[in-house]
């Protein structure tokens, strides 16, 4: 079956149009990455494999049907705001909030129901931060936290806002490889966003780039060259792999954001 379908698909606000007319299809199973620059679209392409954004034009098919909101088929970790982080709440709690999918909140909690969040917590190895404020965590510990949440009520698909932000590179790694570990041993297929390309490299089966209110999918070598890229961002872009890293620069500089801090990411 097909984890994502986009046919002829276009997403606007008002007069900005962020996609216009995209088509890909993802199989069930697959690791990809969602990269480009600030704005392309990455978490407004997510919002509506949700349902929570209506394409003007075009289709989109989530697991063979049309997306609706709370969908319990979906696992969803959005971009932590400090908001969130700041409301008071201990990890269990947070987890705990996630359980049944769309019952946000203080839901009423059945014994199935705490056992539910703290399997989840075990899994990515956050059962001893459960007590903590969330405010009170690390950025890797509260990512954890976070993938916990989006692991309830046993998704198919997982759509993950940048994990990686604000991680050094050895909790990149630890998130990255957890996401691959639990997406490999559930069958879950995974779209995974990300600023960077080179801490995701080991676990991509695809990409997709974003750019120009267009995107371009398929295995790392076939889409992050210089010819797919510069048609892409619609300007000269010129890729170059250093020590199994890959750094994609336009003319003015580049074009993704690279700490150079990471040794052997590939
Ligand atoms: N609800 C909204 N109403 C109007 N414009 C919006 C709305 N949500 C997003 N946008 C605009 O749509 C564009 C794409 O935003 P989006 O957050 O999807 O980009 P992104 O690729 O995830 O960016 P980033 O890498 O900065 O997180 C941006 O210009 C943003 O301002």
């Amino acid at each position: 079956m097909t984890a994502i379908a986009f046919e002829k698909v276009s997403l606007t606000f008002g007069k900005r149009r962020i996609l216009s007319g995209v088509s890909f299809s993802i199989p069930e199973g697959l690791f990809v990455g969602v990269l480009g620059p600030n704005g392309a679209g990455k978490t407004t392409l997510m919002r509506a494999v949700l349902g929570l954004v209506t394409p003007q034009s075009g289709r989109i098919g989530v697991l063979g049907q049309p997306p609706r909101r709370g969908n319990p088929q979906i696992g969803y970790m959005p971009q932590m705001r400090r908001g969130a982080a700041q409301l008071g709440l201990s990890g269990f709690e947070l987890v705990l909030g996630a359980v049944g999918g769309t019952r946000w909140g203080w839901p009423l909690t059945s014994k199935a129901d705490k056992e539910a969040a703290w399997s989840a917590l075990e899994r990515v190895g956050a059962a001893d931060l459960a007590k903590r404020p969330i405010s009170q965590l690390s950025g890797g510990e509260r990512q954890r936290v976070l993938i916990a949440q989006a692991l309830i009520g046993e998704p198919k698909l997982l759509l993950l806002d940048e994990p990686l932000a604000s991680l050094d590179p050895a909790h990149q790694r630890g998130v990255v490889e957890l996401v691959q570990d639990i997406a490999r041993e559930r069958r879950i297929s995974v779209l995974f966003c990300a600023h960077e390309i080179n801490p995701l490299l080991r676990a991509l089966d695809q990409v997709l780039y974003l750019g120009n209110g267009r995107a371009a999918i398929g295995a790392v070598d076939e889409v992050v060259n210089r010819h797919v890229l510069s048609d892409l961002y619609r300007t000269p872009i010129h890729v170059a792999r250093i020590n199994g890293r890959i750094f994609v620069m336009a003319e003015e500089g580049e074009l993704e954001s690279h700490r150079h801090d990471e040794d052997g990411a590939a």
